[in-house]
């Protein structure tokens, strides 16, 4: 048997962001977050996970350069990001092609390669054929698609999603996981999302950070003991994810966060 470790180039970049000591007190003076050390490996899925108010926002939002941390620092080590909302906020009077396009039109792109992003994304999400619908005609989960498309048509190396399949019913909810996993195995993007579901957050993340409050804080980060792979096929339910699942439900005092 080869004992030889397996080079992985990613590594030797170090982690995409990381949050060094980071809190947060607002200027009301609320404390949302105590000091957060956490490292957003590349070409991971990291989600965040706890019950409502711990900061899991704040902190995607830290990420993103919305907020700046009071004390400690967040590097990022890139600009190119895109940040998807719960709400896929589309314009009505936009046919989807329209809506998909809207970022790439704003940074400037020309029409041509704009036109091709999106349909690369529209591709990639499984919407082709919908390109001239309105978002009316969409289901609730299209429409979630079309956001997503819409987000990576600036090519993001770094995905930030605050609770993007929340207000999905649970098929819906399914199959957009389905589609995030296949959008990682095909552009290999860094993805930070924040969800109150505990069995999405293992599902998906080749980490954890579970989260608590007062104030927010990181309690723990779980390696996935069974990460996505670019294997489609592999099962993201096994008895170690479910362990996990487990473990992470008594940490935060049952499944109803
Ligand atoms: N701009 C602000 N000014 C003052 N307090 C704020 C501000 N934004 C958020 N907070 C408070 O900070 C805490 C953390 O909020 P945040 O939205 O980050 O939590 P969350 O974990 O994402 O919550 P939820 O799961 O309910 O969305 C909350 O108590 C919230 O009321």
């Amino acid at each position: 048997m080869s004992t030889a470790t397996v080079h992985d180039p990613a590594a030797d970049l170090g982690p995409l962001v990381d949050f060094d000591g980071a809190d947060k007190v607002y200027n009301s003076g609320f404390r949302a977050l105590a000091p957060i050390d956490l490292r957003l490996p590349r070409s991971e899925i990291t989600a965040l996970v706890g019950p409502s108010g711990c900061g899991k926002s704040t902190l995607l939002r830290m990420a993103a350069g919305l907020t700046a941390p009071t004390s400690g620092t967040m590097n990022r080590r890139t600009d190119r990001m895109s940040y998807v909302f719960q709400d896929p906020t589309l314009l009505a009077w936009r046919s989807i092609r329209a809506n998909v396009e809207l970022v790439a039109r704003l940074q400037g792109v020309p029409r041509a390669e704009r036109r091709e992003r999106a349909q690369k994304a529209i591709d990639l999400v499984g919407l082709q054929g919908f390109e001239k619908s309105y978002p009316r005609e969409l289901s609730g989960g299209m429409k979630m698609r079309a956001s997503l498309a819409r987000s990576l048509t600036s090519d993001p190396e770094l995905l930030l999603m605050d609770e993007p399949f929340a207000a999905l019913d649970e098929f819906n909810r399914e199959k957009m996981g389905a589609e995030l996993l296949h959008l990682w195995r095909t552009r290999q993007v860094t993805v930070m999302f924040v969800t109150h579901s505990i069995p999405e957050a293992v599902r998906l993340g080749h980490q954890v950070a579970v989260m608590g409050t007062g104030p927010g804080r990181v309690i723990e980060v779980f390696r996935s003991p069974s990460p996505p792979t670019t294997d489609p096929a592999a099962p993201r339910d096994d008895a170690a994810l479910r362990e996990l699942r487990t473990e992470i439900s008594t940490m935060l005092g049952g499944a109803g966060i």
